[in-house]
């Protein structure tokens, strides 16, 4: 009897395998016209070039494709899989804008955020993400931004006395990219639910560290993320999510955990929001009514749209989770970014110092207006955001055969000029946002220098003429089309509030210490040599302005 199961058991698992290998045969066929771009060879069957391409230091791995295959190369996935890496912009503007609706999402981003979250912006497609968005975007209009402002300010106001009080007694080295990770939240806490996290006054409870380790742990679990579309496929995702937390991996443990976390604690604030609504609570009634916060704007919306047009309440909450998640890092790394270049270049320091010191002299809070006037604040951003994407690049797939045409042709492994790269249907692509936006074909011989003085004078022609279709400056930081940053003025916004008061209050200074910006979801600083840690760290020296040096 034993014999007869054991001898079923194996016929199942080898019928398994076979039916495996035939569909990984078939798709390798279908992609062996991809065999001819030229690409460095595969370093490992079973991972491809997965762990190059997504580790904390693969910055390297990724200009060195540029310099040695130019912006096209063959790349290998998981079980030999082809893909590509592409930083041509013509090619992406077809697969971000053109041909958007061929080059969708992965599967891996999909159907693990939506298992996370639910259906919110990161898990949706076609019709279910036009409808989310089509309610979403008024949110982030420039005359909504308008009413932002306040509450950038009074959060903004908050840091600055956390740092007043530090460097009172004389300069000192903190950990920059902690306080803006605790200014960002408590700027998406305020501005996007309406909720305060109290980061800025010293609250961490396990909501804010969720939120704050999320994307880190996210990040670091990049690769084995790619799985799990086909990890779905075996198991139920409550069964996958049972065994993941039984099994000894405690970065996945972690991860289940954080998730649980902030989805229960984003339930929470919306529960609380909707039983103070409906109790006729006054302050609330009046938030939801000015709908000064992004999701008492939603609210609202919501009550006045079609049947049609509605949220679930189950998408309301995903779009709560994802735009806390989306706004933290990225802003937080932005930020961090600038003011560790600042720190750097002392000249450009003093000269944002004086535009801000003198358009602050009437108002030192400036309203929005002046402040989006500020060129060389402006400037200052333009170019951070150019050369150092906080997001250095996205994946996508290729949901049927298309053509993609390229702005430079390339030379197939046997020589030929290619003009254009027939890309069969199921054909991982991932876009390099960092190299296109500092392509020196597009932005000139000084395209990886750092030059605010750039944006000050008319483009180049070969900025105009690549017709980079991205939303932001004529580059790809927040990519374009439908799912371009939903945030980006906002994101903006904040970051000029956050720069005009404290550029002027206090200087920056670089630390001794090696600062390395790793590679991720989102880009984070950490210190060479110091013990490998999720957290991010960027040490810089602060003074007060008026303290003598
Ligand atoms: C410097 C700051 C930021 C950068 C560089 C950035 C960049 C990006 C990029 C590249 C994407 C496309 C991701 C993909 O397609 O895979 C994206 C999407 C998104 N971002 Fe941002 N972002 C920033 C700030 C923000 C802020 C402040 C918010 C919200 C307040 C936000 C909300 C979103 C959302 C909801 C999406 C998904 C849009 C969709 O799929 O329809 N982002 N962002």
């Amino acid at each position: 009897m034993f014999a007869l199961i054991f001898k079923a058991a194996i016929y199942v698992l080898l019928a398994f395998a076979g039916s495996a290998l035939l569909i990984i045969l078939k798709h390798r066929l279908r992609h062996r016209c991809l065999w001819k771009i030229p690409g460095p060879s595969n370093p490992s069957f079973v991972w491809g070039h997965w762990y190059h391409m997504f580790n904390p230091y693969a910055y390297p791995f990724h200009e060195g494709l540029y310099k040695t295959y130019g912006k096209v190369a063959r790349v290998y996935g998981f079980l030999g899989d082809i893909q590509l890496v592409v930083s041509d912009p013509t090619a992406c503007n077809n697969i971000l804008i053109k041909d958007q609706v061929i080059f969708e999402e992965t599967e891996a981003f999909l159907v693990s955020n939506r298992e996370a979250f639910g259906p919110g912006l990161f898990s949706t497609l076609g019709s279910p993400h036009r409808k989310q968005r089509k309610l979403i975007n008024p949110v982030f209009s420039i005359s909504h931004m308008r009413y932002m402002i306040p509450i950038f300010h009074g959060v903004t106001r908050q840091l600055r006395q956390v740092f007043e009080s530090a460097v009172a007694d004389g300069p000192q080295e903190v950990n920059i990219t902690g306080w803006m990770g605790k200014l960002a939240l408590e700027l998406i806490g305020e501005a996007g639910l309406g909720y305060s996290f109290g980061t800025l006054e010293g609250q961490n409870d396990q909501f804010c560290k969720a939120l704050k380790e999320w994307v880190p742990t996210s990040s670091s679990l990049m690769v084995h993320r790619n799985l799990f579309p086909y990890v779905c496929k075996i198991f139920r995702p409550k069964v996958l999510k049972f065994l993941g937390k039984l099994t000894p991996w405690r970065k996945l443990n972690h991860f289940i955990e954080l998730t649980e976390i902030m989805n229960a604690n984003t339930r929470r604030i919306y529960e609380m929001k909707k039983k103070l609504l409906e109790s006729g609570d006054e302050e609330t009634v009046k938030q939801v009514e000015d709908g000064k916060d992004i999701i008492s704007l939603l609210m609202k919306a919501n009550v006045t749209a079609s049947e049609g047009d509605r949220l679930s309440e189950e998408e309301l909450l995903a779009q709560m989770t994802i735009l806390v998640l989306a706004a933290t890092d990225t802003t937080s790394s932005a930020l961090s970014r600038i003011l560790h270049i600042l720190s750097l270049h002392p000249e450009a320091q003093e000269k944002l110092r004086n535009e801000l010191k003198g358009a602050c002299e009437a108002n030192e809070e400036l309203p929005y207006d002046q402040l989006v006037s500020l060129p060389y604040l402006d400037a200052v951003c333009r170019e951070t955001l150019r050369l150092y994407a906080p997001v250095p690049g996205v994946m996508r797939t290729a949901r049927s055969d298309v053509i993609l045409p390229l702005s430079t042709p390339i030379h197939d492994n046997d020589g030929h000029e290619i003009h254009e790269i027939f890309v069969p249907n199921d054909t991982n692509v991932y876009v390099q946002i960092y190299n296109l936006n500092r392509d020196p074909s597009i932005w000139g011989y000084d395209a990886a220098e750092w030059k605010p003085e750039r944006w000050l004078a008319p483009l180049p022609e070969s900025v105009v003429e690549a017709k980079i279709q991205g939303v932001y400056a004529n580059t790809m930081t927040f990519i374009g089309g439908a799912r371009s940053c939903i945030g980006f003025k906002f994101s903006q916004l904040e970051m000029k509030v956050v720069l005009s008061q404290i550029i002027p209050a206090f200087r920056f200074m670089p630390s001794k210490a090696e600062i390395i910006w790793r590679f991720g979801g989102v880009s984070s600083p950490s210190v060479k040599g110091s013990v490998e840690s999720f957290h991010p760290n960027l040490p810089i020296i602060i003074l007060l302005q008026i303290h003598p040096e």
